[in-house]
């Protein structure tokens, strides 16, 4: 592999498993901003060398629908944005838009109309389509993977302001919003102990949530502003899809702009931008839109976004404050992190007191030092981010010290490269800590009731060293800690025994191997099946996962290498750990043979042929290499033939490859 192509592969994985957090489970790892980053990197990288892997998030809308839901085809298809960066690249997609009008007046016989915009307000929720028929409402679904989302008619229902029945008599899809209003979300976390951390997740949360109760406690909102399917070729514009919003009482943001100028949008945004601070609904930006129907015909689509269509993101405001302090944070991998501590400061109706620097060099590019006056930035986000610091020569500056001695357990630290480490695994406390916290989580062992803090005092009074311990742990022991009874001792013990039965991925997940996160856990799973073949699992076999690159890969064998990981695990198993089967039909037909699937196959959808194969034994990768062997080659296969061809691999094409699929039914 090249350069350029580890790179992407290793930007694909990690944005892949961005999100599965963030669409999937609703709880990103990272801010809009630098998730945006890694997107745009990638987007970049893959104009440059033109290699765009089919699985690449640059090509698919949202991500996997949940099984616990039902699935909702939807009638019309929903899209995501292309997204500008600036008013220049507006302005540039405006041009464009102009010149294939031009174009097209030159040549047929109907004549586009001159362009009009329509400038929204970008809501920041979650998407919802609305089935309606005979003038009923039929179904609610999630935006899913913009073809198959997710049914959520009763939490959906929990919005009183969408109409039940319409006018409208027809088969119609509607889609809009879903959103915590702000002040629904302020008054919620004055109410509650699990404060929610911002409106989109919360709202996203909510709505994707098996129990519409909890949905009604966050009292969402939705607003309409899109028609994706109706049966009937009755309406023309933008304007008119309102219009019919508006007659059958569906609730519509009042805010909405008709432009026709590039001058007339940036004065139109720049107001925007003062405006959304006034509302009750979290916005992120504008969407830009194109009037005329028949012109977006024209315009069309790509496989992720509609032409006619634009987002523009606003930038997160910048405020002022002052660095008390900076103390150093040791994480679950021993990875030693700075946090300062700020002058609070009022942002956006959120007071904010701490902030993240990344490292060492992050606080030295950024000149930051004790007493500086700092710029901040919150995006959406609880946690804000330091941009730089702004009085360089305050002569009332303290410099960061480098730190050399962990914080916690006074161990030497490790420097590598830019992170810093505490390599004292065994006895260092918040390492301890993080790692039993994440190893009871709910996507790994699931063990209700260990909160961060019941962990922290297991430590200290049960002098818990390894993890195994957790499962020694008697009534009495539980008594020796502050809050514990009788009651809520059982329930501990029990969920504690309960985790022993527990599923491959969800333990696999657990173990924190640096960089698998829960997706990844969940497809080291299906390919090895069981947890000694991925303990001896070597490096070319992982890198053949599809979404694992070498930095992942390479990371699995070592921690499987360790030697006191090694014996952990032998002593965590001993406890009495089993792994529930779930894949019962898995056969071995396929058995270790490396497959790639790729081209068009009539009749028969690409990713549900993989996880065939899966079941079968199989293991299935997204490129061809020396270690494929078969291709599965359907219509205009492409490179990967080519390059299968070239390394002898064994071709099904055409009656033969049919004649495979359906014996895999
Ligand atoms: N933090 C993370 O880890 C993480 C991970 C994945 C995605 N994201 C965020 O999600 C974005 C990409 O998500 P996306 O592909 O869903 O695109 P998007 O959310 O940026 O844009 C498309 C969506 O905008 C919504 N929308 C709101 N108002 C609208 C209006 N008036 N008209 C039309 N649509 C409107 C629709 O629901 C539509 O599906 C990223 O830019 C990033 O900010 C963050
Ligand atoms: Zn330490």
């Amino acid at each position: 592999m090249s350069d350029i192509e580890i790179k992407i592969k290793n930007l694909i994985e990690r944005i892949k498993e961005l999100n599965y957090n963030y669409y999937t489970l609703d709880e990103p790892l990272i801010s809009d901003k630098e998730y945006d980053k890694l997107y745009d990197e990638l987007k970049k990288l893959e104009e440059e060398s033109g290699l765009i892997f089919e699985d690449s998030p640059t090509q698919i809308v949202g991500d996997k629908v949940l099984e616990k839901f039902v699935k909702h085809e939807h009638l019309g298809r929903l899209y995501s944005l292309d997204k500008a960066q600036s008013f220049e690249e507006i302005e540039d997609w405006m041009n464009r838009a102009e010149k294939l009008r031009l174009q097209y007046n030159a040549g047929a016989n109907d004549i586009l109309p001159e362009i009009e915009y329509i400038i929204e307000l970008k809501f920041d929720g979650l998407t919802i389509n609305l089935t309606y028929k005979d003038g009923k409402l039929e179904n609610a679904a999630t935006r899913g993977t913009g073809v198959i989302g997710e049914e959520i008619l009763p939490q959906v229902l929990t919005i009183d302001s969408i109409p039940r029945t319409i006018d409208f008599k027809g088969v119609v899809e509607v889609s809009g919003e879903g959103v915590m209003p702000l002040s629904s979300l302020e008054k919620y976390n004055q109410t509650h102990d699990d404060k929610l951390k911002n409106a989109r997740n919360a709202a996203a949360g909510a709505l994707r949530n098996l129990d519409p109760a909890v949905t009604r406690s966050r009292n969402l909102e939705c607003y309409l502003y899109n028609i994706g399917f109706i049966d009937q070729n009755v309406i023309n514009s933008q304007d008119e899809v309102f219009e019919f919003l508006v007659d059958n009482k569906f609730n519509t943001f009042p805010f909405r702009k008709k432009v026709h100028t590039f001058q007339e949008l940036v004065q139109v945004i720049t107001e925007i931008g003062e405006y959304r601070k006034t509302i009750d609904v979290l916005t992120d930006g504008v969407v830009i839109k194109i009037n005329d129907f028949i012109t977006r015909d024209v315009l069309g689509y790509t496989n992720k976004f509609p032409r006619w269509a634009i987002a523009y993101k606003f930038e997160a405001e910048q405020y002022v404050t002052k660095i008390k302090e900076v103390i150093w944070n040791v994480g679950r991998t021993g990875k030693v992190t700075p946090v300062a501590i700020l002058e609070p400061v009022d942002i956006e109706g959120v007071t904010v007191s701490r902030a993240t620097l990344n490292n060492f060099d992050d606080i030295q590019r950024k000149k930051v030092k004790i007493g500086s006056d700092v710029l901040i930035r919150r995006s959406n986000d609880v946690i804000p981010e330091i941009l730089t610091a702004i009085d360089e020569d305050n002569s009332n500056t303290v410099d960061i010290e480098k730190p050399l001695f962990c914080p916690y357990c006074h161990s030497e630290l490790f420097y590598d490269n830019v992170h810093i480490y505490c390599q004292n695994s065994l006895n260092c406390k918040p390492q301890l800590n993080a790692r039993l916290t994440h190893f009871a989580s709910r996507e790994a062992m699931n063990i209700e009731g260990l909160s961060e803090k019941t962990i922290d005092k297991m430590i200290e009074v049960l002098d818990i060293s390894e993890i195994d311990e957790l499962y020694d742990i008697t009534k009495d022991d539980l008594f020796k800690l502050e809050g514990f009874k009788d009651k809520k001792a059982d329930n501990v013990l029990e969920s504690i025994e309960k985790s022993k039965e527990v599923k491959l991925k969800s333990f696999i997940f657990a173990l924190g191997i640096p960089n698998v996160g829960v997706k990844t856990a969940s497809d080291l799973a299906d390919q090895f099946v069981t947890l000694d073949k991925l303990k001896e699992a070597k490096f070319d076999d992982l890198i053949n996962v599809s979404d694992i690159g070498e930095i992942t890969a390479n990371a699995i064998v070592e921690f499987f290498h360790d030697e006191r990981i090694k014996k952990g695990l032998d002593d965590l198993i001993s406890k009495g750990i089993k792994f529930i089967e779930i894949n019962e039909s898995k056969t071995d037909e396929l058995k270790d043979l490396v497959m790639v699937v790729t081209g068009t196959i009539e009749g028969y959808n690409r990713k549900e042929i993989e996880e065939k194969l899966k079941l079968k034994g199989a293991k299935v990768t997204s490129s061809v290499s020396k270690s494929t062997d078969i291709l599965l080659a359907g219509e205009k296969a492409g490179s990967k033939l080519a390059k299968a061809q070239q390394n002898n691999v064994k071709i099904y094409q055409g009656e033969e490859l049919i004649k495979f699929l359906e014996g895999l039914e």
